[in-house]
């Protein structure tokens, strides 16, 4: 997508053919600074620490991250240690043990001295995958669009969306915001109701950024004000990402996810999901009971940083010394809250049979 008119993905190789180059999400939407991964610990910091998140984008990064650890040490031994040392960079999304499955898989039987050369082709064709399987959600969501569209000739579609499943979450396009940016490119009137999402920000900071830089009509709002736009008519759909959908159509997602999908559900507004395949768990069965949800540490909460108007950033403390706070990064909305699935395979239900029945590749590869 674009930034100040030029082309940019979240993720790329580097000119030289080997490092890898990042858009550094921490220091957005302040500063655009590209950082530069030359080894597997640099992949894995990076998705630890946040300079590249959202699911899709941790995988594209873990893939890389493989491909480095290649070059280092492409032994049997040194493979292991790669996995090991990238699936547990976060433990929520599961687009991460995802790719680097797959990239075992096509590892694993080759001799050590192809491993490096396959490595990076098998992590190419994970981050070209992305972009296809986004621009399949962004056709398969307009749809949608365009059908609220026609029901309130020359209005403005309003989108609710939560976090940050843009661009910047994926390789490119996003999943929540590829629907958004086509329905935006092909004339439609939309307007999205960007939540700030605390305690990261990233609605605030990194959707609103990204809309911005397209010309895509957007309001920050605090995370609590949904419900009662929802209540006064004011938002059409709501769109959100996910980390991991579970075999019951569960889905995980940004803490607080599960509120906007209540209050959705209380006020008739649809609710849909935007995924990529590779985000789905078929060896999840219960995604409220087994989805593994990351707790982050409490200076996120007890903190906040921004930039002062002479362009210093700041750290500034907002809860009393002493008070404990809790720090979950995601949550887990039930499939009945649920309108559909938005696949690159079309418009799901969210359930174990619409989801085998349009991925049945899916439910071989969590048997193994
Ligand atoms: C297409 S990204 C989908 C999700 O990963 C996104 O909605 C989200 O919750 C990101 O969380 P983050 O903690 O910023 O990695």
């Amino acid at each position: 997508m674009k930034v100040d008119g030029k082309h940019f993905r979240s993720i790329w190789r580097e000119r030289d053919g080997w490092s890898v180059g990042a858009i550094d999400q921490r220091r957005l939407p302040h500063e655009f600074v590209i950082a530069k991964l030359t080894s597997c610990e640099d992949a894995a910091v990076a998705i630890r620490d946040m300079l590249v998140r959202g699911a899709p984008l941790i995988g594209a990064t873990a893939a890389y991250g493989m491909a480095l650890a290649m070059r280092e040490d492409a032994s049997d031994a040194g493979l292991k240690r790669a996995y090991e040392t990238l699936v547990v960079a976060r433990p929520t999304a599961i687009n991460l043990k995802w790719a680097l499955d797959e990239m075992r898989a096509a590892l694993a039987p080759i001799d050590p001295v192809e491993r490096a050369e396959a490595a990076y082709a098998r992590a190419d064709e994970i981050v070209e995958q992305d972009v296809e399987i986004n621009r399949g959600i962004a056709g398969n969501g307009l749809k949608l669009i365009e059908a609220i569209a026609a029901k309130k000739p020359g209005e403005v579609v309003n989108v609710l969306t939560h976090c940050n499943a843009g661009w910047l979450a994926t390789v490119d396009w996003g999943t929540a915001t590829a629907p958004i940016y086509l329905a935006h490119e092909r004339g439609i009137k939309v307007h999205v109701w960007v939540d700030e999402t605390r305690p990261r920000n990233q609605g605030a900071s990194l959707t609103a950024w990204e809309l911005g830089h397209h010309g895509v009509p957007h309001t920050v709002i605090p995370d609590n004000t949904g419900g009662h736009l929802m209540q006064h008519g004011m938002v059409d759909l709501a769109i959100v990402g996910t980390d991991r959908v579970a075999a019951n159509g569960d889905v995980c997602n940004k803490i607080g996810t599960y509120l906007k999908a209540l209050a959705a559900h209380d006020n008739g507004v649809p609710f849909y999901v935007a995924l990529p395949s590779p985000t789905i768990d078929f060896a999840v069965h219960d995604g409220i009971r087994d989805i593994p949800i990351e707790q982050r540490s409490g200076l996120e909460v007890t903190d906040m940083t921004g930039r002062t108007a002479d362009g210093r950033f700041e750290t500034v403390r907002i809860v009393p010394e002493g008070s404990p706070v809790a720090n979950y990064a995601f949550d887990v909305t039930p499939a009945r809250l649920v309108t559909g699935l938005i696949t690159e395979r079309g418009v799901l239900k969210p359930d174990r049979a619409s989801l085998a029945d349009a991925f049945p590749e899916r439910i071989a590869a969590a048997a193994e």
